[in-house]
């Protein structure tokens, strides 16, 4: 089975907990984009559900297959997120933000009462760090907030290199990545994070940095689809314990 085909079968079996009527955090990336196909065939079918994008990119995939759209403005809360995961550690902490959506993906996990991680298995790991973290910064003073960075991971007892993140493909090729709330991307290779908590309050308490993509406490559940079938790991401690 191809990766693609494990990343669907993740999405459908997260699909089998969406209700009529659910108020639903769409996600963002190849397997978020799966669900939302799979998504808008059961809408098709009947299935009457409103969903929250967290990016343009899942905007435009959302309403290409018929699902209606809302916003945080419009509605108070979400009933389920579904979305996917860069790295899943057996706590279910997340390194996300592969794709740049970390900003929205991480409001749009704190907004609602239960988020779904669905992935192929090779996103689990025994502990976070080797894929690159990404760190949402605003441009202005980035030497400041680089400093600032590096100094929070020498307390944490993590180092790496940083790199600003560069757009790819098209006429944007080489170019800044620039993410959908007008922000840059530092991209860090860490490497192995010992303290996923502790790195995450301390860069969450940079000035210069809007967001980072370790997701502590969000997960409530990981579907993971692999050459052995599907696993579903439930999350131990309760929702709430999240940076
Ligand atoms: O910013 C992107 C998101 O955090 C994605 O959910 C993450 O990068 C995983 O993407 P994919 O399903 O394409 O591996």
């Amino acid at each position: 089975m191809t990766m693609d085909q494990l990343k669907r079968q993740a999405a459908a079996r997260a699909l089998e907990e969406v209700r009529d009527g659910m108020q639903l955090g769409l996600g963002t990336g190849s397997t978020a984009k799966h669900f939302v196909e799979l998504l808008g065939e059961r809408v098709a079918a009947g299935l009457k559900v409103i969903g929250v994008p967290t990016s343009e990119a899942t905007r435009a995939d959302a309403e290409r297959c018929g699902v209606k759209l809302t916003t945080l403005d419009e509605i108070d809360h979400l009933d389920l997120t579904i979305d996917g995961a860069d790295e899943i550690d057996p706590e279910l902490n997340l390194i996300k933000g592969g794709g740049g959506a970390l900003l929205r993906e991480k409001i749009v996990a704190a907004a609602s009462d239960r988020m779904i991680v669905i992935a192929d298995d090779s996103k689990w790991v025994p502990t976070l760090g080797k894929f690159p973290l990404p760190i949402e910064v605003i441009p202005f003073g980035l030497g400041a907030t680089r400093r600032a960075i590096e100094k929070a991971f020498a307390e944490c007892g993590v180092s790496g290199q940083m790199a600003v993140r560069k757009a790819k493909g098209g006429d944007k090729d080489g170019h800044v990545f620039v993410t959908d709330g007008g922000h840059w991307i530092v991209d860090a290779q860490l490497g192995r994070i010992t303290d996923p908590p502790g790195l995450a309050k301390a860069l969450s308490a940079i000035p210069g940095v809007v967001e980072h993509g370790l997701f502590i406490g969000f997960a409530s559940s990981a579907v993971l689809a692999g050459g052995g079938g599907i696993r579903v790991i439930e999350r131990r401690k309760p929702k709430g314990d999240q940076e």
